[in-house]
């Protein structure tokens, strides 16, 4: 690259950021000659020069004043639609400025009416403050965006938040106006990889059989715009393969092509309702470097919740064009209702609650809609009884109104394009349709109220059958109280890779029972025991191809836990795959729960039956106030109705019901067995084992028992009883600037603390910048010192009796174990493996901080230009001064890309008193400004100074 080049390079990454807004409200607009150079690095002077040609040239556009500035022009005629033939050269920035504005073009008018598209969902300066910043940076991140991954339950919301990135795209200019958003959903095809393969990337003519013309693919029509992938984590590893390729070099192939690579630049969004831990989606974090989490409906605040609620009804009214009245107390029911759909959910049963009102309308010709909670269906009418849920908030919310709200059409407009929720259109059409029809032919309003109501009804079950069975979440919950996350994940993982493997498909219930069975042996293996069996090995010897799965889980167990699986446990992983999810219509043995109490029993069998997908296990409640025999009786009566054939197991809670088994075998003479002392995870086993078809009630009682003891044990204790909770603790985290790295700090405390919030501990970010402004300690932080756990970051507090924990003890040192220590008094998890020397560690846990910077990268030239640094300013290099200035050197590249600059009061003091410190931190950020296309203004300068200054 040849100087001027070089400057012209520089000037268009500057000139990139620039948005069509900033150039109708900015009134101070373009580079100097001293910025550029600094990226281009190249010295002022010839800048300057190289700059002057450029705008001779017309490839730059100069405003002159003091000083001279400079843009680059293609990128402003591209977002303005503007010519600028007439003229690139202003004399003032007020004439250019003018220019701009006078400007006509219709296309330019209707940018300038369009807003933030993100300033029209809800929630957007709350609940998805941080997710908009996040998407926001991904859009803008030079020079194509970023790839990125939304997640959420099912509902959230993902599909419209890809729209809005979407949308703020071409607002801001960083895609064509003619750039496409292309949705695809993985699911639709995850069994057919040929057919997702043709369907993303096209097809060569013959390619498969059907594939009787060449078809072009969705990526091919999202070039140069945005492809969206729901569901991503049904991609199969064919279609991942191609699409990494496209994401790492914007080229692929149609389906059956060999010769030639196609070019393609499409920014992917990924979504998601999978768990950020869930295996299924460990290849995409790996290249994918942004991922936005989306709160569920439970996780927003009220006010949010009731914006949406009144947000779904005005949809709703507009639709029909028919005012509705709706009772406060239906408004209070959506409020605390339990949601499990999120807002997807909600805005269902506002939209069919609608249409009940409205078929009343219709039949009974009301004026209006009116709505009473005699409307609501009964999921959403026990909201009500859900008076504890946010009371407090709620009464305000609801205080100054009066018993009904009204709502009336407006006039406005739909900012969605896609919405699969959407009901209304067809519904009301429908319904009218359906009265219309019912009248013509004689019927009476209240019968075709009847008939519509059924259909309404109809309707609505089939909208809870799709939200109830995604609610697989509450379920997972409890097994994570038996099974550790770790352990579960690297059993899906592993069943993952068999099923490629066998060329079958595993159930939950088989990941479980994998995860119960790799928790007993880690306890097994640390405690020295391992299980030899001549009949387990012959199972492995008739079982060649599970033989070979086994051991490929294995290794995979062995990597991802970290553990040694001795060779012996082959034989007992081929077993289990060999036997696992077979046909269940042979005989089983029977298994009944017996515990004390009005309901231990059932709920034990039902999480049981839940988590295995069986409703196998049947449960004998026994309260205390009812006799023995009754109970003895019942069993009885059980027993009979249950035994298959292969007799039936009693699990027992105390040992004085063991004599049960005896009586019953000699009263029906089925072969009975019982197991004392029994939990949920031993009932699990039980269950699960009792439905193998090998299975005789002998082997299943010794199985049980010989386990016994590691069932359900945590191995990491990484999970921990909710009775242990206590009163609120806080973390604060503190940066020198205030801002930035102690959000990034917490950040990191988040992911690499699990379980923060059953200790109850919150983590607060301080602005350390009050403490100048306001003056004293206490506006730092309003609660008491006594809850209290630690200080963690930069600065010091210097709060008496609460220990402060420098960022570099949590990397180099044992601060994480202390923190963990103090929370919990346990013995730190995972993370005392964690290699404690070297660079690899930084990596480590900036990869955890940043957000959407390339750890590897950001750190290679922070920690370039502090060597350099420290050298030049001839200081000591100290672990200390390297973790933090590393630290906040990457948070900050992070803010500068966003355009977040950090205000410094006194920087021209601070500078005039210490230039020579100022001159060498300036020069050795000149890297790192030309790596990340950005500028690192003086007050940020002065931040950096001070991480020296305090040494
Ligand atoms: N912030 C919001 N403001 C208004 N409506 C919203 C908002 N977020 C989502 N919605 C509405 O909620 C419904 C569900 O949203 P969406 O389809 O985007 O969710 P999702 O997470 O993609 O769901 P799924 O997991 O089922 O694909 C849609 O009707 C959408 O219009």
């Amino acid at each position: 690259m040849n100087r001027k080049e070089k400057v012209y390079n520089a000037l268009g990454k500057l000139t990139q950021n620039i948005l069509l807004k900033d150039l109708t409200e900015n009134s101070d607009i373009g580079f100097d000659a001293e910025t550029i150079s600094a990226i281009a690095q190249v010295d002022r002077s010839n800048a300057s020069r190289e700059l002057n040609e450029l705008a001779r040239e017309g490839k730059a556009i100069k405003i002159n004043g003091r000083p001279v500035k400079f843009l680059d022009r293609s990128h402003l005629e591209q977002i303005a639609k503007l010519d600028f033939e007439n003229g690139y050269i202003f004399d003032t920035l007020n004439d250019f400025l003018k220019f701009f504005n006078t400007a006509d073009t219709a296309e330019k008018e209707k940018i300038e009416k369009m807003s933030d598209p993100f300033d029209r969902i809800i929630g957007s300066r709350g609940s998805l403050a941080l997710a908009i910043k996040q998407a926001k940076a991904a859009i803008l991140y030079p020079p194509k965006g970023l790839h990125t991954l939304i997640t959420g339950p099912t509902g959230v919301g993902k599909t419209t938040f890809a729209e809005m990135m979407y949308q703020y795209a071409l607002y801001a200019g960083s895609i064509p106006n003619d750039a496409k958003l292309v949705i695809f959903n993985c699911s639709e095809y995850a069994d057919n990889p040929q057919l997702i393969l043709s369907q993303l990337f096209g097809h060569t003519k013959g390619a498969f059989t059907g594939a009787i013309n060449e078809k072009a693919g969705l990526v091919e029509m999202s070039d140069r715009g945005i492809l969206l992938l729901d569901e991503i984590h049904r991609l199969p590893p064919e279609a991942q393969e191609m699409l990494f390729l496209l994401m790492d070099k914007g080229i692929y192939r149609r389906l059956g092509e060999t010769d030639k690579y196609r070019q393609a630049t499409v920014l992917i969004i990924g979504a998601t309702t999978e768990n950020i831990n869930s295996a299924l989606l460990k290849t995409f974090l790996r290249r994918v470097p942004m991922t936005i989490n989306l709160p569920s409906l439970e996780e927003r605040p009220m006010e949010e919740r009731m914006e949406l609620i009144e947000e779904f009804l005005i949809n709703e009214v507009n639709n029909v064009n028919v005012p509705v009245k709706v009772h406060k107390d239906v408004i209070r029911a959506f409020l605390q209702y339990n949601c499990t759909g999120n807002i997807g959910q909600l805005k269902g049963d506002i939209q069919l609650l609608c249409a009940r009102g409205f078929l009343d309308y219709k039949t009974y010709g009301k004026k209006e809609i009116e709505i009473n909670i005699n409307f609501l269906p009964e999921h959403v009418y026990t909201g009500l009884l859900n008076q504890e849920k946010s009371r407090n908030e709620i009464i305000n919310l609801l205080r100054y109104e009066k018993d009904y709200y009204t709502f009336t059409p407006q006039d406005r407009e739909n900012f969605l394009t896609v919405d699969n929720y959407d009901l209304s259109d067809n519904l009301y059409k429908e319904i009218t349709d359906k009265y219309n029809h019912y009248f013509k032919i004689g019927y009476s309003g209240s019968s075709i109220n009847e008939i519509i109501s059924e259909d309404i009804e109809k309707y609505l079950k089939e909208l809870m059958k799709k939200y109830n069975a995604e609610k697989e979440l509450p379920v997972k919950e409890e097994l994570f109280k038996i099974i550790s996350p770790k352990v579960y994940n690297a059993a899906e993982m592993a069943l993952t890779l068999a099923q490629q493997k066998l060329n079958r498909t595993f159930s939950t219930r088989a990941v479980i029972g994998l995860a119960m069975h790799i928790s007993a042996l880690i306890e097994r293996i640390s405690s020295g025991e391992i299980i030899y069996s001549e009949e387990i090995n012959k199972i492995a010897l008739n079982n060649p191809e599970e033989f070979r799965a086994a051991k490929l889980v294995r290794e995979v167990l062995q990597q991802e836990l970290e553990i040694n699986i001795p060779k012996e446990e082959i034989g007992f992983l081929t077993m289990f795959l060999s036997t696992v999810d077979s046909d269940t219509s042979y005989k089983k043995i029977g298994v009944i729960v017996l515990a004390h109490g009005e309901s231990t029993a059932s709920s034990i069998a039902n999480v049981a039956n839940s988590l295995l997908g069986t409703d196998h296990c049947r449960a004998i409640d026994m309260p205390l106030d009812v006799k023995v025999e009754e109970i003895l009786n019942k069993t009885i009566e059980k027993v009979k109705s249950i035994d298959e054939g292969k007799g039936v197991l009693l699990l027992v809670d105390m040992g004085s019901l063991i004599a049960f088994s005896e009586i019953i075998t000699k009263k029906t003479n089925i072969p009975t067995k019982s197991i004392e002392n029994i939990s949920t995870p031993i009932v699990i086993e039980a269950v699960r084992k009792s439905l193998l078809p090998e299975m005789s009630l002998y082997t299943l009682v010794e199985d049980i028992k010989n386990a016994n003891p590691y069932i359900g044990r945590m191995v990491s204790g990484e999970v921990i009883n909710k009775a242990d909770i206590t009163e609120p603790k806080v973390i604060l985290t503190t940066c020198i600037s205030g801002k930035g790295a102690a959000v990034k700090i917490a950040q990191l405390l988040r992911n690499t603390l699990p379980f923060l919030d059953e200790y109850n501990v919150k983590i607060k970010p301080v602005d350390i910048t009050e403490k100048v402004n306001q003056a004293g300690n206490k506006t730092l932080y309003e609660g008491t010192i006594n809850d209290l756990i630690a200080v963690v970051g930069t600065v010091d507090l210097q709060l008496s009796g609460v220990p402060f924990i420098p960022i570099d003890e949590l990397i180099i040192g044992d601060g994480i174990k202390k923190i963990e220590k103090s929370i919990s008094g346990l013995n730190a998890g995972p993370y005392e493996k964690e290699e404690i020397s070297g660079d690899s560690v930084f990596v480590k846990l900036l990869e955890g901080m940043l957000t959407f910077l390339d750890a590897k990268k950001a750190f290679k030239f922070v920690n370039d230009s502090y060597i350099m640094l420290v050298k030049m300013l001839g200081i000591n290099d100290t672990r200390q001064l390297k973790t933090r200035y590393i630290f906040h050197n990457c948070c900050m590249i992070e803010r500068l890309i966003q355009n977040d600059i950090l205000p410094y009061s006194g920087i021209e003091k601070l500078i005039k008193e210490k230039r020579d410190i100022y001159e060498k931190v300036k020069y050795t950020l000149i890297d790192i400004e030309e790596a990340f296309g950005i500028k690192v203004p003086d007050t940020e300068i002065g931040y950096i100074m001070d991480i020296f200054d305090t040494q």
